[in-house]
């Protein structure tokens, strides 16, 4: 399985939004990451059902949304509309999570699951089957910029075995917070394929394609040496 970077746009300038999304597309990202909060699940709100609209105008880059809101299910028809790829709803968020994943999966695009620091593994075991990706957040979610957490990578040596013990080993493992250059290769050899960055990619001082490429570099020799 190939390693995706996937910029998430939440450490952007929200003055020129779509000019940082083309950026990561022009820049060699292989998907962007929009980020929603509702101040319920997360204590921050940022952006909605508009702005995946407008992005879907400009970016041609699967859009991977990532929503940290409660009972997501309410929400999740008007972001396939608004032109989501991919749609992550949090174990902890959704009461009826096989509902909402098989809904999705049914109007035809990605699901994933996402699980919080604290969250284990187990609590997204009888999920494992009917999903595209599992989402493990390596910071707690609401804000960019935090530091990654450390015991997060034997949870995702974890989720890797119970999924490969599936017969899912298709299915990548999603990573979310304090992704850099140092934590990136860790991240890779633990079984993480898709890398979320945020700071890392549109606070470097190598700039937008410039982050990519390195983090890129860096993810894919870690994936040479464990493969
Ligand atoms: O979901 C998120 C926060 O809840 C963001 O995707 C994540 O924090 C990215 O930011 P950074 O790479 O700076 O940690
Ligand atoms: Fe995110």
């Amino acid at each position: 399985m190939s390693i995706w970077i996937v910029p998430s746009i939440l450490s952007a300038d929200f003055t020129a939004l779509g000019e940082a999304a083309q950026a990561a597309e022009s820049g060699g990202a292989d998907a962007i990451q929009i980020d929603v909060m509702d101040g319920h699940f997360v204590p921050n709100i940022t952006v909605g059902i508009p702005v995946v609209a407008a992005l879907r105008q400009r970016i041609r880059l699967p859009l991977d949304v990532h929503l940290m809101i409660e009972e997501p299910a309410r929400y999740v028809d008007a972001f396939i509309e608004a032109g989501a790829d991919i749609l992550t709803v949090h174990v902890e968020a959704d009461r009826h999570l096989h509902r909402t994943i098989q809904h999705i999966r049914q109007r035809g695009i990605k699901a994933g699951v996402a699980l919080n620091p604290a969250t284990p593994p187990e609590a997204v075991e009888y999920i494992l089957p009917d999903v595209d990706l599992v989402l493990v957040m390596t910071v707690n979610p609401g804000f960019g910029g935090q530091a990654f957490i450390e015991t997060m990578l034997p949870k995702i040596r974890r989720l890797r075995t119970m999924l490969d013990a599936l017969g899912r080993s298709d299915v990548p493992i999603e990573v979310d917070g304090g992704i850099n250059a140092e934590t990136a290769p860790r991240v890779v050899e633990a079984g993480a394929r898709w890398l979320v960055a945020g700071s890392a990619v549109y606070a470097s001082p190598l700039g937008v394609a410039g982050a990519i490429q390195h983090l890129r570099q860096r993810a894919e020799d870690a994936l040479a040496r464990v493969s």
